[in-house]
């Protein structure tokens, strides 16, 4: 039975550096603790341009790991431009991350304040031909993070929620279309930005993070429908998913940016 990575006592983060060393050898390994106060307002920084086409939505996806809602990404028709990032970058996915009660669960940390979720939205380069080329590049992925942070609820996440129940364990996938998420998103687009890596393994130092400052809403009752999916497969011994967050890792000297003063 294959192992693999997860976020256990025995597969969780802290062992990811046995088979990905560059979880601990890594410059540009993320995610990081934002501290306002040291990041550096950048003016030459762009607005944020996000366009997304609804009808690009795919499917919806329990990976074992998070959820993600997959878009169909052979054309420029729903991309991310402006920002701290050159050209142009294709939708390729977003999923969540999140806690098992609501004092945590976000990846990113603000002066190590910790939000019970975090979503992210990935995209890719398309100076390279495929996601799975531009993961290998430096310049390759664009991730833009939002914290949800509990309050009202949060009408415009309902439509992924309530898609959660056809996705229980590991494995299961349905179709999931006609969704624009920049619904999800707040209403300013503010953010920090900074060069590190995905938070999963392969732990690739191919993002460039955007991580906007204002959170959006999630009530404590929206946080239980994350928690009540699984880790596990059909049939396996039920483990449910929460605190699939990696923590905080060392910046290493790497200045973080403001878009805003
Ligand atoms: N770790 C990841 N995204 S993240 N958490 O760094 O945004 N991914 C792994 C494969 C596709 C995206
Ligand atoms: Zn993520």
């Amino acid at each position: 039975m294959s192992h693999g990575w997860g976020y256990g006592p025995t597969n969780g983060p802290d062992t990811w550096a046995e088979e990905f060393p560059v979880a601990n050898d890594g410059p540009r390994q993320s995610p990081i603790n934002i501290i306002p106060k040291e990041a550096k307002y950048d003016s030459s920084l762009k607005p944020l341009k996000l366009r997304y086409d609804p009808s690009n939505a795919k499917g919806i996806l329990n990976n074992g790991h998070s959820f993600q809602v997959d878009y169909v990404d052979d054309t420029d028709s729903s991309t991310l431009t402006g920002g701290p990032i050159s050209g142009k970058y294709r939708l390729k996915q977003f999923h969540f991350h999140w806690g098992s009660s609501d004092d945590r669960g976000s990846e990113h940390t603000v002066n190590g304040i910790k939000y019970p979720c975090e979503l992210h939205l990935v995209h890719w380069n398309t100076k390279y031909p495929s996601f799975g080329e531009a993961a290998n590049q430096p310049d390759g992925l664009a991730v833009v993070g939002v914290f949800l942070k509990i309050g009202a609820a949060n009408p415009r996440l309902q439509k992924v929620l309530d898609a959660l129940d056809g996705i229980k364990t590991k494995g299961k996938q349905t179709t999931f279309s006609n969704f624009d998420p920049k619904t999800l998103l707040p209403g300013s687009l503010d953010y920090w930005t900074y060069e590190g890596s995905l938070t999963t393994p392969p732990l690739l130092e191919s993002v460039t993070w955007i991580v906007l400052k204002e959170p959006v809403s999630v009530s404590a009752t929206q946080m239980t429908k994350f928690r009540n999916l699984l880790f596990s497969g059909e049939g396996e011994n039920p483990c449910f998913m929460m605190d699939n967050c990696r923590p905080p890792q060392p910046l290493k000297g790497r200045q973080v940016r403001a878009s805003f003063k």
